[in-house]
């Protein structure tokens, strides 16, 4: 089974954009619990754009589900508010501070040290940990020698080329998956995951853990409404 997490980072944009508190983000992430989502995704960047650290804390609260807390580590200031709320997941990112998004995976093999003292520490808190990598077997089997719990799949390059051609733009992904599965790690994936795209990276990985998607799932959920776009994402993972 492959659980559904909503990234609820743009509801937090929309909020940011009036200086208020609507939408509310602790509302709207009940609300995406009792819709049928498996848990719940913020990415508080350093320059809170959109999810702030308060978020964090007002969420760690209310939150029933899986509570999946992506971002950089090396901002000692990342690390401190993951160890403080202690959710089911933590996912790290090698984002960079200017970045418009993520937009690649960790070489898990020059960060090798920083990564696997990173990990221990998450991990002696009780903390489950994703490390965010490309679609690249050496990157996947460094995320195991980090001693992470699981790696997250970058699939915005799949997205990119699924149109033009499904399954040449899956085929990396599937190699990475089958390694991930090899060495005994748990396998998540996302960024730019969507309605169109969904479905076929789950028919070629069926042992896919978990998918966290929010810019795509927002998007859709303007013209379907929330409920009923979660229950659309849902129903691609059946
Ligand atoms: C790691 C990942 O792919 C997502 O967290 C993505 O970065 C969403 O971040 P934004 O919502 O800031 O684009
Ligand atoms: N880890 C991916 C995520 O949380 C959401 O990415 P996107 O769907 O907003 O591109």
């Amino acid at each position: 089974m492959t659980r559904l997490s909503v990234n609820i980072n743009k509801i937090a944009t929309l909020r940011n954009s009036r200086g208020g508190d609507n939408p509310n983000v602790v509302k709207v992430a009940l609300d995406c619990e009792r819709f049928g989502a498996e848990g719940i995704t913020v990415h508080p960047r350093p320059d809170e754009r959109h999810i702030r650290y308060q978020d964090v804390y007002d969420l760690k609260k209310v939150v029933t589900t899986e509570f999946n807390i992506e971002g950089n580590p090396a901002e000692r200031k990342f690390v401190d508010l993951v160890l403080a709320n202690l959710p089911a997941q933590v996912t790290l990112v090698p984002d960079t501070l200017n970045a418009i998004t993520s937009n690649a995976g960790w070489d898990t093999l020059t960060y090798r040290a920083q990564l696997t003292d990173l990990v221990a520490e998450f991990k002696e808190a009780g903390i489950r940990v994703s490390v965010f990598v490309d679609a690249d077997e050496a990157m996947v089997e460094g995320a195991k020698v980090c001693g992470a719990d699981r790696v997250e799949l970058y699939t915005e390059p799949y997205a990119l080329h699924f149109y033009e051609n499904p399954e040449k733009a899956v085929e990396p992904f599937v190699r990475a998956a089958e390694v991930a599965r090899q060495v005994g790690l748990g396998l998540n994936a996302g960024h730019d995951l969507s309605l169109d795209n969904l479905r076929f990276l789950r028919k070629n990985i069926p042992w896919l853990d978990e998918v966290s998607i929010g810019h795509a799932l927002i998007s859709d959920a303007l013209y379907f409404g929330l409920e009923n776009t979660i229950q659309m994402y849902l129903r691609e993972l059946e």
